[in-house]
């Protein structure tokens, strides 16, 4: 199996002088292509800091990351912009933009790395269908419910096919059931695309769908 994820020795500092914060020590994680992972761990222990390094929308600063086989240690705007491109990310406040249709927001991961309008309009009524969103193709954000939502973010995420798919608290707003329904969604439609997930939540009621959970403790992995 390839190995989608590779970090060691990686620590982070928040801040300078008297100010600088260490909030990530020592982290050693090896995360295997189509792998599920979950990470859990209390309020303010680095788990979102540890994403957003993994998911290359900050520089490290020191240790060694490996994503997708590329070596991102101290990598270059560039270098983390074209990383991007291999990621899909749902976060906890979806970030849907209000002024495009469902449609319209799954398209743009597309339109940005310029495929074709009528490919990405396909695509993105193929990936609407699966998550069951075929009916509310052409509706605004606004008028759909907050699991109908998080829905359409797990399609704008998956839409392109990334590599690896990195989920910030995706069911902290939603009630049971749809929490439930979103996260197996996402298992299913990461394993018919061969995808590897990484997953922050502190939900208790979806660790079962997980191949392993990581525990981070004041910015340390426990293991
Ligand atoms: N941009 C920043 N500047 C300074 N400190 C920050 C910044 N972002 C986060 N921190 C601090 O770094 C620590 C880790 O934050 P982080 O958001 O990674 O934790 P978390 O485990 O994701 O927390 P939560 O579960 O509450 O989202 C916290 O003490 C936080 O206050």
């Amino acid at each position: 199996m390839n190995t989608a994820i590779s970090i060691q020795n990686l620590d982070h500092y928040y801040g300078q002088g008297q100010l600088k914060k260490q909030v990530l020590s020592g982290i050693n994680l090896n995360i295997q292509s189509g792998e599920i992972v979950i990470m859990t761990g209390p309020s303010g222990s680095g788990k979102t800091t540890l994403l957003s390094l993994i998911g290359c929308l900050r520089s490290t600063q020191s240790g060694t990351l490996n994503v997708l086989g590329q070596n991102l240690s101290n990598a270059s705007k560039l270098q983390l912009v074209q990383a991007r491109q291999q990621l899909g990310y749902i976060f906890q406040a979806h970030n849907l933009l209000e002024c495009l249709t469902v449609r319209e927001n799954v398209m743009m991961p597309l339109e940005l790395s310029e495929t074709p309008y009528k490919t990405a309009s396909t695509m993105a009524e193929e990936i609407l269908t699966a998550v069951g969103l075929e009916h509310r193709m052409d509706y605004y954000p606004a008028d759909l419910s907050g699991g109908q939502k998080q829905r359409v973010a797990i399609a704008r995420a998956l839409v392109s096919h990334p590599k690896i798919v990195l989920a910030d608290e995706p069911t902290a707003a939603l009630d049971k059931k749809s929490g439930r329904d979103v996260v197996e969604l996402m298992q299913k439609l990461a394993q018919e695309q061969g995808c590897t997930i990484l997953l922050v939540t502190h939900d208790n009621r979806i660790l079962d769908i997980a191949d392993r959970i990581v525990e981070l403790e004041d910015g340390k992995l426990l293991n």
